[in-house]
């Protein structure tokens, strides 16, 4: 293995069965063969699936590589097989180095004992001795933020507090290899920024693998990426080019329009599905209302990939309160200038009555759908603002 790779995966696969009592039966079944010396069923048998299927890569010190994927694409298995909680069925996995990991919520903490206790067992199973653990507490106990608690059982703390101490014995132990899992995400907003600072500190030093749903997170931390889907790699790049991809393979559609009164009919249609950085987008809205609606005001909002609105927009701003005529209301909306980098987004489109105070007829979520391109930022979300700068001295 080359000197600064400190993960290496080869050829990787886990299979799982659907249900319990085969999952126990193959279980016995295989632990027979093992001990008897016979080879290990590597096929399929019934109600068996691959959730982690010949994945390769390497990991090199310096280096994150983010884990992308739908859910139950398999990303945590193969966290698990990695740090070695679950043993891979095929391939191999070799690291180097001191572990450090979180990754499922209270996983590697006894219960019955105190956050300090626990702080000592875990620091030595990843491979530390009493002197050096000692010499860490305090700054563990301290990133944490639970010096009030330490010494109250772990089974009386929030999952908050779990994330805390969990993410602050991995990372101030300053472990060669770090993953992370998506667990993170429990813990609050001052929390995580804190924890995302560290992980960007620590990556220059260590191989470190993040799983998130993220994508602004992923590209912030991570300098590569990996895909799966159902257990298989589909792509290994440079992160950008990976969200990238992951992005573009997202929908959302709705089945229904949401809220108090549901249109008889309705239609959205954007003049185009792909724009560049700068250009404009029509809406093309028609919707037939029931009588007792008399005026509403036209809503929308453009959402990122994780739902969060970068711009909105009301009629009523522009003076403008539609009235209905009991028939078909065919309405056309530009946005102009789309200054968002590059990226998938979302449109939300919603009706409020007569005005502002007026309550909501019906919202259209993630309506359509559009790609932006040509931007020079791929910071994934985010609006670039035309800004006037000037040197003052
Ligand atoms: N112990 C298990 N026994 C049986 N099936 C399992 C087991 N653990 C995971 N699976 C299955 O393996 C598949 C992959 O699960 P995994 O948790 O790795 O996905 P994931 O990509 O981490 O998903 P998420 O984004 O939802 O966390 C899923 O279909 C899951 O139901």
């Amino acid at each position: 293995m080359e000197k600064d790779v400190l993960i290496k995966a080869e050829h990787v696969s886990k299979k799982f069965a659907k249900n319990l009592k085969k999952s126990l039966f193959y279980g016995v079944q295989d632990l027979i063969s093992g001990i008897s010396g016979r080879t290990q069923h590597n096929d399929l048998r019934k109600d068996e699936f691959w959730a982690v299927k010949d994945i390769s890569f390497e990991v090199k010190r310096g280096e994150c590589l983010g884990l992308i994927g739908h859910n139950g694409a398999g990303k945590s298995t193969l966290l698990k097989i990695l740090n070695g909680l679950i043993a891979p069925d095929e391939g191999t996995v070799t690291i180097k180095g001191k572990i450090g990991a979180l990754i499922e919520l209270g996983a590697g903490f006894n219960p019955i004992l105190s956050g300090r206790e626990n702080i000592y067992n875990n620091a030595a199973v990843i491979g530390f001795i009493k002197k050096e653990i000692d010499e860490k507490l305090d700054a563990i106990i301290a990133f944490a933020e639970l010096e009030e608690f330490i010494d109250m059982p772990v089974q009386n703390y929030s999952s908050g507090m779990k994330v805390r101490l969990g993410f602050a014995i991995a990372a101030q132990m300053e472990p060669d290899v770090l993953i992370i899992d998506e667990v993170l995400a429990v813990g609050d907003a001052n929390f995580r920024a804190k924890c995302f600072n560290k992980m960007s500190e620590l990556s220059k030093r260590c191989a470190m693998i993040f799983v998130s749903h993220s994508m602004p997170l992923l590209g912030r931390i991570c300098s590569s990426g990996l895909l799966m889907r159902k257990g298989e790699l589909l792509i290994i790049d440079e992160i950008n080019e990976v969200i990238h991809n992951y992005m573009m393979d997202q929908d959302l559609s709705i089945e229904n329009a949401v809220g108090d009164i549901i249109p008889e009919y309705y239609n959205i249609k954007l003049s185009r599905n792909q724009i560049r950085y700068m250009e404009e987008l029509e809406v093309d809205f028609s919707i037939l209302l029931p009588n007792s609606i008399k005026k509403f005001i036209l809503h929308y909002s453009i959402l990122d990939q994780e739902m969060k609105t970068i711009y909105q927009a009301f009629s009523l701003t522009d003076d403008l309160i539609f009235e209905n005529k009991n028939k078909e209301i065919r309405i056309k909306f530009l946005i102009e200038n789309i200054d968002l980098t590059n990226g998938k987004y979302f449109l939300n489109i919603g009706l409020i009555e007569n005005d502002f105070k007026g309550k909501n007829i019906c919202r259209f979520d993630g309506a359509e759908s559009f790609i932006v391109s040509g931007s020079k930022y791929n910071s994934f979300g985010s609006i670039v603002k035309k800004t006037k700068w000037e040197v003052i001295s």
